[in-house]
């Protein structure tokens, strides 16, 4: 074949690959039509049956050169890339999504501002044991000119011998000692019920892990004013985290803090896996502050440090960390919060890290 009769079949190759591109997008766009109209119907995207119809179609037409395999190959794709646009044309439409707001949404506490671009804490003990125990933390929170109290009084324990919290008598000790020492309470809530009661306590709602798909929790918080702190579930994608958070959204409370606080893996160097590359992700696909709890995400004392100056370089809005005044003895995470020294070394190598790094 001499090079001009190759370049006038490639010119036509080329023709026919126009055509190909204008085609599939004018497929594309129709498909994007049907995927509104079965939204608003609240029909399924995924229809296997049509894709089989007009596949069976395509085959009885087929003449050659392709095999039938080849075609339906071909096609086959072709419906999977429509499937997927159909999906990112829902799930931009979603209240949480970057695509609707590209502006950070900030969520203010006592004059903390997730979402402003720099780094905030949250710092308290696993649980609320005692008045005493509280307040020793509490007073080395603020000495540090920090804001967040973090403590638990409703605890989802794993087993259900294990110390349960204080319940109603711990939130109110946690209010009694923020407004001490003119700190914001940040506490979980595991009962839809309990929420109003609690709201007298607490300033931010934290929805833990174990609750991230109690969807009535989700709802309720959602119904509230107040800032939610809502924690990724133990096994839950990114997409899943994303919809709870949409739960709340929907409600017309737009005050979250999403938190990364490692997801179940294989490994057991670590109680958790932290999914650091989470937080861009999270950063890219919406506009909610995003922090990352390093305590549960490590369950290791001695990874906290790392742990906090990658979230922070990877640029996470901030950081949760538990502190006990003695931690030998807590009645819950033993092993993973840090004494008040050690919580000064802490906040010292932030201080650092912030002022060279970010
Ligand atoms: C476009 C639709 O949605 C999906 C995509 C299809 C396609 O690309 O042709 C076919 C069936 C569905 O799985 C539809 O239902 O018609």
């Amino acid at each position: 074949m001499n090079s001009e009769e190759l370049d006038v079949l490639r010119k036509q190759v080329d023709e026919i690959n126009e055509k190909i591109l204008h085609l599939i997008s004018e497929r594309g766009r129709l498909v994007q039509k049907i995927g509104k109209l079965k939204h608003a119907q609240g029909i399924n995207r995924f229809d296997p049956e049509r894709e089989r119809v007009m596949l069976d179609r395509l085959l009885s037409l087929n003449k050659g050169p392709f095999k039938d395999a080849t075609i339906e190959h071909i096609f086959k794709e072709i419906f999977k890339a429509a499937l997927e646009l159909q999906e990112s044309d829902q799930k931009s439409e979603m209240l949480f999504s970057r695509k609707n707001r590209k502006e950070n949404t900030v969520v203010s506490v006592k004059g903390e501002t997730f979402g402003d671009g720099k780094p905030h804490f949250i710092f308290g003990p696993c649980s609320v044991e005692s008045y005493e125990q509280t307040e020793a933390v509490a007073k080395a929170v603020k000495e540090k000119g920090l804001k967040l109290f973090r403590g638990g009084a409703f605890k989802p324990r794993t087993s259900p011998y294990d110390f349960q919290g204080l319940g109603f008598e711990g939130l109110k000790i946690l209010r009694e000692i923020a407004d001490k020492y003119d700190l914001a309470v940040v506490s979980e809530i595991v009962n839809p019920a309990h929420m109003e009661e609690a709201l007298e306590y607490v300033d931010v709602i934290q929805i833990g892990a174990r609750n991230m798909q109690n969807f009535e929790l989700l709802k309720e918080a959602g119904r509230v004013r107040k800032p939610v702190l809502l924690k990724r579930g133990l096994a839950a994608t990114i997409e899943e985290f994303l919809y709870a958070a949409e739960y709340i959204l929907s409600q017309g409370n737009s005050q979250i803090i999403l938190c990364e606080r490692g997801i179940r893996t294989f490994e057991r160097a670590t109680r958790n896996t932290l999914d650091i590359s989470a937080v861009p992700v999270l950063k890219q696909e919406t506009h909610l502050p995003v922090i990352v709890d390093v305590t549960h995400s490590t369950g290791r004392r001695d990874l906290l440090i790392p742990a906090a100056k990658a979230a922070l370089a990877i640029g996470a809005d901030g950081v949760m960390a538990e502190v006990h005044p003695n931690p030998s003895v807590a009645l819950s995470d033993a092993r993973q919060q840090m004494d008040l020294d050690q919580f000064s070394v802490f906040m010292e190598e932030m201080e650092k890290f912030t002022k060279n790094y970010l």
